[in-house]
């Protein structure tokens, strides 16, 4: 798998479109409730730690429910596929804000089992409609592999995503896969801070780092989220906006990652777990855990909304 050097990073080769069958839905917000005590719903209860702070809001009723504080948002699907039809519309509608407000959209994306419930965006209407050529597309981790290999991420999200939608390849910001993890991890934070000053990427007033509009994050069965473990000393990183590691406790060991800093400069932070084996840590960081040691998990926030995406496994112990 080729890929052309532009200025500090490596660009996908070129990409093509391939609309595919008519998709079309809507999800209709129907109910606005505010709640003092925790939220419980018909078939999943959605407990907020502190539910004074929590306004409910119900939408369809077979397909989420969801609960808000200020800048935290939490949906519950009852399967997954309404989940990822629900993560297509609210992927599409920040592209059109962003597009719109600065005419360029920047995404970070995850490996692993996001890639998937990404799916719905290569579908009608979206694979139409979004602006694509204004997209600009980064990942919150790396394995440190050649481009090609099964364990890439990059891989994962051109075979399942990015060849399917009409990006425009120079917009695709792959890490360079021919440095060591240290080399790799310096080159993607160059190539950030290049892209920060020519505007294509935000800056957080508050914190002076990137503001990406959206990063679309997974979560593993211990908590991690990007290349981010738990009890690992790089979750504590302050000063690199990109870092790596070698010991990674999931295979393979060497990885690049986005720091916390970084992650939670973001504008929009979703974070997308489906599964019964994930719903350990989503009790953790969303029920009434009494855990001192905070799960990389619990320390994701946003600068404007972090966006839960649920299943009802997921959320079994809420
Ligand atoms: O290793 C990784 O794992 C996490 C979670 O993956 P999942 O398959 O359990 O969803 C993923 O978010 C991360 O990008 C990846 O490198």
């Amino acid at each position: 798998m080729a890929s052309t050097s532009i200025t500090f990073c490596n660009a996908l080769r070129t990409l093509s479109c391939s609309p595919r069958s008519i998709f079309n839905t809507q999800l209709h917000a129907l109910q606005l409730i505010r709640s003092s005590r925790p939220i419980v719903f018909p078939s999943v209860s959605v407990i907020a730690t502190d539910p004074s702070k929590f306004k409910c809001v119900r939408t369809k009723a077979s397909m989420a429910e969801t609960s808000t504080d200020n800048k935290k948002k939490v949906q519950v699907f009852d399967s997954e596929e309404d989940l990822a039809v629900s993560l297509a519309k609210y992927t599409a509608n920040l592209s059109e804000k962003f597009c719109k407000e600065r005419g360029s959209f920047t995404v970070v994306l995850s490996g692993g089992s996001l890639i998937k419930s990404l799916r719905k965006l290569v579908d009608q209407p979206y694979v139409d409609s979004i602006e694509w050529e204004k997209w600009h597309v980064f990942w919150v981790d790396e394995r440190v592999v050649p481009k090609d290999h099964e364990d890439s991420n990059y891989k994962l999200a051109f075979d399942g995503f990015l060849s399917k939608v009409p990006i425009t390849p120079g917009n695709v910001y792959s890490i360079n896969d021919s440095l060591s993890a240290e080399g790799a991890a310096e080159d993607y934070e160059i190539c950030l801070k290049h892209l920060v000053k020519s505007n294509i990427i935000d800056v957080s007033p508050a914190t002076g780092l990137p503001k990406f509009d959206l990063m679309l994050l997974g979560m593993g069965p211990d908590g991690h989220v990007a290349s981010l473990f738990p009890g690992h000393p790089l979750v504590n990183e302050k000063e690199k906006w990109v870092t790596f590691i070698k010991d990674s406790p999931k295979p393979p060991p060497e990885r690049i990652t986005f720091t916390f800093p970084v992650i939670n400069s973001s504008a929009y932070n979703a974070l997308v777990v489906c599964g019964a084996g994930k719903a350990g840590p989503v009790q953790a960081a969303l029920g009434n855990s009494q855990n001192s040691d905070k799960l990389p998990v619990q320390m994701v926030s946003a600068e404007v909304e972090l966006a839960w995406f649920l299943d009802k496994d997921a959320a079994s112990k809420l």
